[in-house]
């Protein structure tokens, strides 16, 4: 069975920075995809303390623990009902500081309004009004995020709870929503017509990215048709092999036929030896794909745009292809939400399957 994705075409290709950008990114990175990312580390939000990694932490909306996650109720760590503890705050480190043109631009203390004492910061007064996720930016996977998995790439259905709520959601963010997935672009397009124009997207595994409804990524080659072509006269009909043409990469996948998997990941490694291509391991899938790029290049560069400067990244993910986005969210101060359990291990929260997303972006939004 082949599963095609041809609905590439060029279009123009937008600086990763931001408008705003006074630097200029090599044109040849146009065909580098959103790597070139770093060059536009001026825009990146300074982090001065970790954001929270504490384990096996339960988690109930409006309380906060010490280090400013507004969920976390870790008890003993200043997360008493409402998430104010008084009688903790005196031995609260500030926490992290988000140094944009937000209002809370200065060393954020959570607790009870006043001073921060054993804190590096100077005191400052909380703004009462301040909610820990008003200043956030939401990126989100796609398949086994926002859709639930099924047997072919092409089987999934795009909801309309998922609409409302990530339409819902950019309204609340300030249009700081981006998806983030392995898909390329046109296919996410093709499974989400009339998309929010101007909700960004990173496709191919972060080797594409729409802004303002543009796309920057790489040039087009024919090798992965080719590649497409081998791999369905190897595996033929009736294996249980799925082959997904993508528009910069080729999947391999092994959901109807688990037994193939050493199969596949041989015949994958071979072409991957063959073309110096990456490997990208997923769920009953082998990918092949540039080496470059990865999700968590594609974090940065989103960033790096003018409209999440800033702002906190929460990224929601479920599985091995997300894990360098949570590095990159985590490293930014931001907040890693995995789904299910193959990712929880590299997460700063778990939740539990699509419908568990919806209901936590709806949190957000709230
Ligand atoms: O980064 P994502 O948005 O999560 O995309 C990762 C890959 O997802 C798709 O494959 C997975 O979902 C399929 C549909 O449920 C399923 O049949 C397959 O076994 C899964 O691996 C997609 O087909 C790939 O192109 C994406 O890279």
């Amino acid at each position: 069975m082949r599963h095609r994705d041809r609905h590439y075409h060029a279009r123009r290709t937008p600086p990763a920075g931001g408008a705003a950008c006074g630097r200029r990114r090599d044109q040849a990175g146009g065909a580098r995809s959103v790597a070139g990312a770093a060059e536009h580390a001026h825009h990146l939000p300074q982090v001065l303390y970790p954001s929270c990694r504490a384990r096996g932490v339960r988690y109930r909306p409006g309380t906060l623990c010490r280090h400013g996650h507004r969920r976390c109720r870790k008890r003993g760590v200043g997360a008493a009902a409402g998430g104010r503890n008084p009688r903790k705050t005196g031995n609260q480190p500030a926490v992290e500081a988000w140094l944009g043109d937000t209002p809370y631009q200065r060393t954020i203390a959570i607790g009870s309004p006043g001073r921060v004492h054993n804190s590096p910061a100077q005191t400052i007064t909380i703004d009462p009004v301040f909610r820990a996720e008003q200043r956030s930016a939401l990126l989100v996977d796609f398949d086994g995020t926002l859709v639930d998995i099924r047997s072919t790439p092409d089987a999934v259905e795009v909801s309309r709870a998922v609409i409302d709520a990530i339409a819902r959601a950019s309204r609340r963010l300030g249009g700081r929503v981006a998806i983030v997935s392995g898909r390329s672009i046109a296919q996410l397009e093709a499974l989400w017509p009339g998309a929010m124009p101007e909700m960004v997207m990173a496709g191919s595994h972060g080797q594409e990215l729409k802004v303002e409804g543009a796309v920057q990524g790489p040039v087009h080659t024919d090798l992965f048709a080719q590649m497409a072509e081998a791999a369905s006269r190897h595996f033929g009909n009736g294996a249980g092999v799925v082959i997904e043409e993508k528009t910069f990469g080729l999947g391999v996948h092994y959901r109807q036929n688990p037994a193939q998997r050493d199969a596949v990941q041989a015949w994958v490694t071979d072409r991957a030896r063959e073309q110096g291509l990456f490997i990208q391991q997923g769920d009953m899938v082998f990918e092949l794909r540039p080496r470059g790029a990865d999700k968590g290049d594609a974090v940065r560069a989103i960033m790096a745009l003018d409209r999440f400067s800033g702002s906190r990244p929460v990224y929601i993910g479920d599985d091995l292809t997300d894990i360098p986005a949570f590095q990159a969210v985590q490293a930014l101060g931001g907040h890693a939400i995995s789904v299910g359990e193959r990712t929880a291990a590299h997460s700063d929260e778990q939740v539990g399957d699509v419908g568990a997303v919806l209901r936590r972006i709806g949190e957000m939004a709230a």
